[in-house]
């Protein structure tokens, strides 16, 4: 397959596996790939590359370039983007998609500068507008107030993409495609720092937080003061879910902006999010949207939350807690 002027994913590897963000990304680069009869191709880089080859295939790469090195066991940028730019400068793909993960903005930045390259930065959607070879990428800009399109002038058309927009392509075992190997030279560049070590926590010590809950009960501007955001607290982890928040929450410094869901805080997948006092503005509701199951409880009948949630009960919150808790438990 010819590998040059195609649409390229930078594949990222967390613990040796393909982190969600990247098999998010082979999606939306199987659509765009195919929308120009183009083909699909999976970039990985880091000591044990290899191993993930055959599932980028799976998950819809037509082939995958691998810079397996042991210099790159751990991503350190400067090596990285050394790394990325000879790989990129030899094929020349026509767009590249990198994950707007920390590690994804670190190297999608410092690309952009080391190679000239214009970058669109956290973009939540993008596609062939015309009949030219140009993606017309959509981001977020004025904290949220606006989506605009950004065209990039340079090649390739260099983007990262924020997490849970797009979804993966389901896993198929029987695709084939070509796996090819790559050095890098590195043109003797030195890390500019180095990992020693890694401890990875225990179960216990891993936090519940919003974005790895199964359940996440979201209190909004309806629990009234500082005290009826405790008893919601207290009602989240008697349930063993994780309590996010509504910005006006954040704003009035009564709980942390990571536990902001929405445009300008974080997007959330859990299997289910109980939505208490939140009257469910856009903003908001961009946050929680892939949220498998909805549940809100708002003593506004018209609340627009009412208009997304599966399941709603008007009514006072704090009168719905116990009877939650009740009826939650029983079903744990
Ligand atoms: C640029 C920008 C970015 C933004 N980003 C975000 C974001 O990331 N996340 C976010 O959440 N918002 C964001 N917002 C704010 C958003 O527009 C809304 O203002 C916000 O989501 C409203 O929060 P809320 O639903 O908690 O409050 P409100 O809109 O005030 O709603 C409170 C709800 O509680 C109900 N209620 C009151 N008392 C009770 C009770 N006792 N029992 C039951 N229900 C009760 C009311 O009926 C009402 O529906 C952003 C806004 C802008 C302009």
């Amino acid at each position: 397959m010819e590998l040059k002027q195609n649409v390229w994913v930078y594949i990222e590897l967390v613990n040796g596996t393909i982190s969600p963000l990247s098999l998010e990304l082979l999606g939306k680069g199987r659509e765009l790939a195919d929308s120009k009869k183009n083909g699909l191709v999976g970039w990985i880089m880091g000591e044990g590359a290899a191993a993930a080859a055959e599932q980028v295939i799976g998950y819809g790469a037509d082939a995958v370039v691998v810079v397996d090195n042991p210099e790159l066991a751990s991503f350190e940028s400067s090596l990285y983007t050394k790394a990325a730019e000879e790989v990129l400068n030899k094929y020349e793909p026509n767009v590249v998609l990198i994950g707007a993960s920390h590690n994804g903005r670190d190297l999608g930045g410092r690309l952009s500068a080391a190679m000239n390259l214009g970058l669109v930065a956290d973009c939540i959607n993008c596609g062939y507008e015309g009949d030219d070879d140009s993606i017309t990428w959509i981001r977020p800009a004025f904290t949220g107030k606006l989506f605009v399109k950004i065209l990039t002038t340079t090649r390739p058309q260099l983007a990262t993409i924020s997490d849970k927009i797009f979804r993966g392509n389901v896993f198929d075992a029987g695709r084939t495609g070509e796996i090819i190997h790559e050095t890098v030279s590195l043109n003797g560049a030195k890390p500019l720092q180095q990992v020693v070590g890694f401890e990875p926590l225990s179960a216990e010590e891993q936090e519940l937080t919003i974005t790895n809950a199964e359940i996440v009960v979201g209190a909004g501007r309806g629990v009234g003061s500082p005290e009826g955001l405790q008893k919601v607290a207290d009602f989240a982890a008697s349930i063993g879910a994780a309590l996010g928040v509504s910005k006006p929450l954040v704003d009035s410094g009564w709980a942390p902006h990571e536990k902001q869901v929405g445009i300008t805080g974080s997007k959330i997948a859990p299997k289910i999010y109980i939505a208490l006092g939140i009257s469910g503005a856009i903003q908001h509701k961009l946050g929680l949207q892939d949220a498998e199951l909805i549940i809100a409880v708002n003593s506004d009948p018209d609340a627009p939350i009412f208009e997304f949630a599966h399941y709603g009960i008007v009514g006072d919150l704090f009168d719905a807690l116990p009877v939650l808790e009740e009826e939650i438990k029983k079903i744990k």
